[in-house]
Parts: C-alpha cells; structure tokens; sequence
C-alpha cells in the first residue's frame, strides 16, 4: 500500500495507511442449510501503533475476526490487508509446553537463531515481561498471570508489529489483570505494537483502547467505534473510565436485548 493517505473506518483522513484493514469481510461457516453467518461485511481499520479494543455479545464472531486477521482462516468474502506485517496471537489460555522450562517455552519462537542467541534473546524477552528470575521454573510452577506473560513474551519474541488478543487476560483475577494493564501498555508504547484486543470486559476496553469497537450480535458487524480521548495511563478504577464505561455497556446491552443473547 503506497498510498500517502487512506480513509480510515472510523471516519479520520491520516497520513500513514492502516496497519490492519477489513474491507467488507463476511464468514460463512459451513455450506447449505446449515451453513451460518458469522460475520457480515465487517469493515475495519488500525493504525499502526494504535490499540483497538473490540466488544461484542459472545458468538458475535470476535475470535473469527482475530482468525482471520491471523491468516488461520480465509474470509468468505472481502478483504484482508496487514501490509505484510508480521502477526502474533495472544490467547486466554497461554498454551505452554508443560515439559519445556519458561526459557524452553520462548526459544520455540526463535528457532532461526543460534543456541547462544536463541538463549539471549529469551533472557531479553523474559526480563522485558519481568520473570527474569522464573527462566528455568516449568509452567505448572507458575502463577496464571506468570504464566500469561510468558505467553506474551513468547509472542513478542515473534517480532511481531501487529499483535492479536484474545480476551488474554480472562480468566486472572483483577489485581493481576492491572498489573499486566500496565506491562501490555508499556511494551506496546515501546514497540509501536499495533494491538488488536478482544475483551467482554468493557471496563478494561477502555483502560486499554484508542478505540474501542463494538460490533452486533450474529452476524458480527461494526456498530461503534468509540474514540477513547482519556489520558494515559488510565486507572480501570478512575471515575473517567467508569463513565465511557457506562455509556457503552448501556449500548451494548441494547444490542445484546434486541437480539435475546
Ligand atoms: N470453525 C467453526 N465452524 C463452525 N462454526 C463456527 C466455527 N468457529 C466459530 N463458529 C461459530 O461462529 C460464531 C462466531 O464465533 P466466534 O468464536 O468468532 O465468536 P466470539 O464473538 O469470539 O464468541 P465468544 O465471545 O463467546 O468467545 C459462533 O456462532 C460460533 O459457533
């Protein structure tokens, strides 16, 4: 893409074009009668460098979005640019090698170095994360949230620009989901990561986002796109944050009614 400038989705003329764009990107799982809609012209773009957050009801097809952005699958129609970015996926499940030391876990996604770079470059990634102590322990040693952030070095060790999210930090309880709030923002910051986040958590949407999108309830659709003119760092606890919050929250309730899901 070589065009100086581009229209972005959410209504903004920039100079840079988008790091991620939809166009019009609709998925249909299976053929025939039982065939279903699970996105529906989805259209959709990210900067490079900024932070989108999406929300939506559960089935509204956010996983199949990430999926697709990924290249794990193909849309059934419209298109899917990344400027041949290199892409990582984060999920709620860190999905590490029980065998394999957090050391061991990392290297896996530096295979075309050396032992001795390999080695280093892992130390790098795990003290970026703050384990630098954890590097021999197994996973089942660790905490969800230790564990979490080797998943995220192991992503980062990707040398990913864009990285995809997928409700990552779920299943941690609240303290710790802050604490990885702070670490996400801060890599993010100094990488010029390009973020794709998805969440049912409207409060950390906001704490994280520039933008925070909403999409429709089956078939999945763009219904907002919310700015998220706040200061950073955020607190998830601020009244500011509350506020937007609320306001979506308020929004996306109506869209899940109006739907009965
Ligand atoms: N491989 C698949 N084959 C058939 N149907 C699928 C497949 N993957 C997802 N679906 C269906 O597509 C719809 C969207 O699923 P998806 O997982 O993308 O939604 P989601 O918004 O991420 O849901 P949740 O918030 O509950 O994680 C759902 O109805 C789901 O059952």
């Amino acid at each position: 893409m070589t065009a100086p400038t581009q229209e972005l989705g959410h209504g903004r003329t920039e100079g840079p074009a988008p790091a991620v764009r939809l166009d019009a990107v609709s998925k249909v799982y299976g053929r025939g009668p039982t065939s279903l809609l699970a996105l529906d012209q989805v259209s959709l773009t990210a900067a490079q460098g900024e932070f989108v957050c999406l929300l939506g009801a559960s089935g509204c097809g956010k996983s199949t979005m990430l999926n697709l952005v990924a290249g794990l699958d193909r849309p059934t129609a419209g298109t899917i640019e990344t400027g041949g970015r290199q892409i990582a996926m984060m999920f709620q499940e860190p999905a590490l090698f029980p065998w394999l030391t957090v050391t061991g876990n990392v290297e896996l996604a530096l295979r075309s170095l050396d032992r001795r770079k390999r080695r280093e470059r892992a130390a790098e990634l795990l003290d970026v994360v703050h384990l630098g102590g954890f590097a021999k322990k197994r996973p089942h040693e660790l905490s969800g949230g230790m564990r979490q952030r080797v998943s995220l070095a192991r992503a980062l060790a990707q040398e990913a620009d864009v990285l995809l999210m997928d409700e990552p930090f779920g299943a941690l309880d609240a303290m710790t989901r802050d604490l990885l709030h702070d670490e996400l923002e801060r890599i993010w910051r100094e990488r010029n990561l390009t973020i794709l986040f998805v969440t049912h958590n409207v409060r950390e949407a906001v704490r994280l986002g520039d933008r925070v999108v909403l999409l429709s309830s089956r078939p999945g659709t763009v219904i907002e796109d919310y700015t998220v003119d706040l200061e950073r760092p955020r607190r998830t606890e601020s009244a500011e944050v509350a506020k937007l919050a609320g306001e979506i929250t308020v929004r996306l309730k109506e869209e899940v009614s109006r739907h009965g899901r």
